[in-house]
């Protein structure tokens, strides 16, 4: 039986991971008392004591425009942690599935963005994340970087969770309609990283090398895109919330301290063609979340 190491126990998408790696293996799942990420020793400490063949690192310094203000913090939970965390995979020959962001893009490209396409990122945690990736690709260990976007889902800090709560606390909410991206919902996120480890978990050793090529970067989001206000939108509708108003407004008119992209919906055709995944339409993922949250009849 493989040993799996889930760091981020209590993030939107580790939550969901503890849920579907269940039956891939024996799951032994951290949070940040075990592991944390700004503290290298608590990295090699744990991973030596536990030798897993998988680590899944789910967890990550995210608040976007907080950041701008602690880029150090940032980088060493972003940037360095993962590459300690790949060198550690590489001593002990195991497996490293890492997330990674849209806002690795400028968001200048008018169409959606493909793994080869170069990215610029715009904000300190776009950056750091960036830099984390390059850690692992640097580090010569079996990895899969799944790139993601606009993750939401009915815990944690989200979007969805902020318009709800805005909605009954206000009647009119302004929205940003010119930031284009993938509303990707944190289960299905789960679910295709569950699909994809066990995939990689049947190859046999003498297809060893075919992990090799496996390596890579993949981007994984719903299909299609939208505005953050055809979001709000969209959930306001599935939820039949008729107040608030929502107003669409461009970014300038919402200053905030971190820069975003204004498109940054990727192509997800790699994942597909490798592991014949397909992620639902933002859209009727986001309908089946919604589904969750109503009372049973
Ligand atoms: N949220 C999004 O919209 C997007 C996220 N991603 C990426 O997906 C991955 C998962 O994100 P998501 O589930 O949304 O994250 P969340 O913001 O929901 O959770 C982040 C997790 O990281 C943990 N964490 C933060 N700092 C440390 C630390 N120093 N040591 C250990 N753990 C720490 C948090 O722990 P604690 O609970 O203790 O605070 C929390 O469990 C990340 O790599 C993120 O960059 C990519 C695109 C979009
Ligand atoms: C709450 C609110 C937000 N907005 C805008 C601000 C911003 O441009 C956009 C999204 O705001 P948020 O702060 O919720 O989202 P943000 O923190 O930018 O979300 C990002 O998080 C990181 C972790 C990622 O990796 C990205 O993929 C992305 O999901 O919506 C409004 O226009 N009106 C509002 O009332
Ligand atoms: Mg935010």
């Amino acid at each position: 039986m493989k040993r799996i190491l889930l760091i981020g126990k209590n993030g939107q998408v580790g939550w969901e991971l503890a849920r579907t790696l269940a039956p891939l293996g024996e799951i032994i799942i951290v949070d940040r008392q075990v592991v944390d990420l700004a503290k290298p020793d608590s990295i090699v400490s744990t991973v030596r004591e536990i030798k897993p063949n998988i680590i899944v690192n789910a967890a990550a310094y995210t608040a976007v425009d907080k950041a701008e203000s602690e880029p150090d913090l940032a980088e060493a939970i972003n940037s360095i942690a993962p590459g300690i965390l790949a060198e550690e995979a590489r001593r002990i020959n195991a497996l490293l599935i890492h997330y990674s962001t849209d806002y690795v893009f400028d968001g200048t490209k008018d169409e959606p963005y493909t793994e080869l396409d170069i990215p610029n990122p715009l904000s300190v945690y776009g950056k750091t994340k960036l830099v984390g990736e390059q850690a692992i690709q640097a580090a010569n260990v079996p990895h899969i970087i799944l790139r993601t976007s606009w993750v939401y889902g009915g815990r944690g800090n989200n979007f969805l969770r902020t318009i709800l709560r805005l909605a009954q606390e206000r009647d009119e909410l302004k929205i940003v309609d010119d930031q284009i991206g993938a509303p990707t919902w944190s289960r299905m996120i789960a679910e295709a990283t569950a699909q994809i480890l066990g995939q990689v978990m049947r190859l046999n050793k003498s297809e060893i090398s075919a992990i090799n090529e496996l390596s890579g970067i993949y981007h994984l989001t719903s299909r299609g895109g939208t505005s953050w206000h055809g979001f709000a939108q969209s959930i306001l509708d599935i939820m039949s919330t008729p107040i608030p108003r929502l107003v669409p407004i461009s970014t300038s008119e919402y200053p905030l301290p971190a820069h975003r992209p204004q498109n940054s919906v990727l192509l997800n055709e790699k994942l597909e063609r490798v592991f014949g995944l397909i992620l639902p339409e933002w859209k009727a993922a986001l309908e089946l979340c919604l589904d969750e949250t109503r009372p049973q009849a």
